[in-house]
């Protein structure tokens, strides 16, 4: 379960005045539910995705992430929770020094998993997503689109009950989106909570759910099926 109530955050930046990126938001999402993000550039997606990530914390208001309050956690149940989050980037930030394999692998490394798994599931996930043959390449020695799957399989190898995606369709074909959506529908079916912001108006028209609609931070309101 994801819970927001009155959540309000603004960036700090260098000397800069605050402003309020995010109003009072309220809303919630269910264990295993799928929600479209959207609204118009600036509106605020990203910055509700760094607060569901725990990359940010809201100035004001509640914010439950998987069933915990963030505000009342402990440093250690927020590392906990974190690795329970997989959130795909709108660039990709894997990391240029590590090959295609290690980026996915990361995570599972990071949470301590047993190398033999590591391996196999980490090889698992790139053929899934096509990407075999490019395991051992550099990011800079891969297309956009495969960045784009590779940031896609490091989000998912660690199986996460939240999954946060930042515009993941953006430098996909057509049919790899369709498949990258199928896929996400078969998480949330399978019990994981899923929020995709995007742009991409064939998905949102193609593919009706529920979605958060955001406006100058605002929430407009969460329809049942298509966006506004
Ligand atoms: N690091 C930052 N420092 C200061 N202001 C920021 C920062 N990141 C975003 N903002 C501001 O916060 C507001 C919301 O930005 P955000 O990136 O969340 O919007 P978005 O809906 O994701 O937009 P897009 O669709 O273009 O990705 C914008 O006014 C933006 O200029």
């Amino acid at each position: 379960m994801i819970r927001l109530r009155d959540v309000c955050f603004s960036h700090h930046g260098h000397g800069d005045r605050a402003r309020l990126t995010l109003r009072h938001l309220s809303l919630s999402v269910p264990q295993g539910g799928f929600r479209w993000l959207v609204g118009p550039s600036g509106a605020g997606k990203s910055s509700l995705l760094r607060l569901l990530h725990l990359s940010a914390r809201p100035d004001h208001g509640t914010l439950e992430v998987l069933g915990l309050e963030t505000q009342r956690a402990k440093r250690r149940q927020l590392a906990q929770l974190r690795q329970r989050i997989g959130m795909i980037h709108q660039d990709f930030r894997l990391l240029p020094d590590l090959s295609a394999f290690d980026n996915v692998a990361l995570p599972l490394r990071l949470a301590g998993q047993a190398e033999s798994s590591i391996q196999q599931e980490t090889r698992d996930i790139l053929e899934w997503l096509g990407l075999g043959a490019q395991a051992q390449a550099r990011p800079d020695q891969l297309s956009g689109g495969e960045r784009q799957r590779i940031a896609i399989a490091r989000a998912l190898v660690t199986r996460p009950a939240l999954l946060l995606a930042d515009e993941p369709t953006n430098a996909l074909e057509e049919s790899q989106a369709w498949r990258l959506l199928e896929l996400f529908r078969d998480l949330s079916r399978n019990g994981t909570t899923v929020i995709v912001a995007t742009h991409n108006e064939t998905l949102l028209r193609e593919a009706p759910a529920p979605a958060i609609i955001l406006r100058q931070g605002a929430l407009v309101n969460e329809t049942d099926g298509m966006t506004a």
